[in-house]
């Protein structure tokens, strides 16, 4: 059973809803269980008593703090993002446009050096908390998705976290910055959220790659949706690690996970840091339904397409598109139904 938080979300047009949380250290068959449940149920959930280390995420935090306290003129020098480096209230490059700015960096630690010299005075103190960052961050991705290979009896268990675990992995690292808003004096009511005080840092979308794996300071934001639209607001603990399926996930498992859509609002008490690894694969390998997931009864639901190609999709799509929907198999009728008669 996936053991809800014990706060509970109320939310306008909800019952109450409890973000699915899991404790790591449990023994591992039941580990497994609660994983896959939660990948179905929701797409997203919290982890705690993971071995991330305190000052390896710590170290981040600062680094990242150092650098969205400079100023515009300092951080536009790491910009603009295309799509790596700095940017600023641009997300991606058809016109989305967000309450934030952040650094978009690949995790090839040869880049992730490159880019430290625009970034920092300190190039390698930021370089090097950025690798500490990644290389834990995709132990935990790794450790979930071979959660997830056991939970689904795969052949080879390992076979999810393989594909993350490349040296050509096309993994990416992510820090927001959502400053503290108050209402701007030019202020665009499109970014405005209903009624309340908050406006969107980063509108709903789902993550194309395999799993994201976020953490953020102890400031309020993240919002996920549930399967029938309704909007969940997650209360930030800045000690654990909250997982989200990504797309490629939802294909790799033939639909059993759906990616879970996703926004981050804006505080207009407190600015707010959130830090994304976003685990893929590398650019040439192919995503396709694992053969455990496909039977006669569940038939393929999507047309093999490698890395590249879905990331091409994405990168010519809104943040918000529906983006696997280009992927879909037509469903194959059923030549033995027989239409109802009029
Ligand atoms: C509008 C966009 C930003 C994005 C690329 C895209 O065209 C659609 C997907 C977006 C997203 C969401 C998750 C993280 C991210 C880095 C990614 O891989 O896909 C972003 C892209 C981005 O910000 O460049
Ligand atoms: O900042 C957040 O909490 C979420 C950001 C996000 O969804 C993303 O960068 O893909
Ligand atoms: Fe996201």
């Amino acid at each position: 059973m996936v053991v809800a938080s014990s706060m509970m979300i109320r939310t306008k047009k909800t019952k109450a809803v409890g973000i699915p949380t899991i404790d790591l250290s449990m023994e591992r068959a039941e580990l497994s269980k609660q994983v896959v449940k939660a990948c179905e149920e929701y797409g997203f959930f919290k982890v705690v008593n993971h071995s991330v280390g305190k000052e390896v995420i710590s170290t981040l935090e600062e680094q990242g703090a150092e650098f969205f306290s400079k100023t515009a003129a300092e951080k536009h020098r790491a910009g603009p993002a295309t799509p790596f480096g700095y940017g600023c209230r641009n997300i991606g490059p058809n016109g989305d446009m967000g309450d934030l700015e952040y650094l978009l960096l690949h995790t090839n630690p040869l880049t992730i050096s490159d880019r430290s010299k625009t970034i920092s005075n300190d190039p390698i103190k930021f370089s090097c908390a950025v690798n500490d960052y990644i290389e834990s961050t995709r132990e935990l991705a790794c450790e979930i998705l071979d959660l997830v290979g056991e939970g689904l009896r795969l052949q080879d268990k390992y076979s999810l976290s393989k594909l993350i675990r490349d040296v050509q992995s096309d993994s990416l690292l992510r820090i927001n910055h959502y400053p503290q808003m108050v209402k701007p004096k030019s202020w665009d009511p499109s970014l405005m959220k209903g009624n309340s005080n908050s406006s969107i840092g980063f509108g709903e979308h789902s993550d194309p790659q395999i799993l994201t794996i976020l953490r953020s300071n102890n400031v309020g934001g993240l919002q996920i949706s549930t399967h029938d639209g309704l909007w969940i607001p997650v209360p930030p603990d800045s000690n654990e690690f909250f997982v989200m399926v990504g797309d490629a996930l939802q294909v790799l498992t033939n639909g059993r996970f759906t990616s879970v859509r996703h926004r981050a609002l804006t505080n207009p008490l407190k600015s707010r840091m959130s830090m994304m690894y976003f685990a893929a694969p590398p650019l040439n390998w192919w995503i396709t339904p694992l053969s455990k997931m496909v039977t006669p009864h569940n038939p393929t639901l999507y047309k093999p397409f490698t890395w590249a190609q879905y990331k091409q999709a994405a990168y010519s799509l809104r943040l918000g598109a529906s983006r696997l929907d280009l992927f879909k198999l037509q469903q194959q009728q059923d030549s033995n139904l027989v239409p109802p008669s009029p």
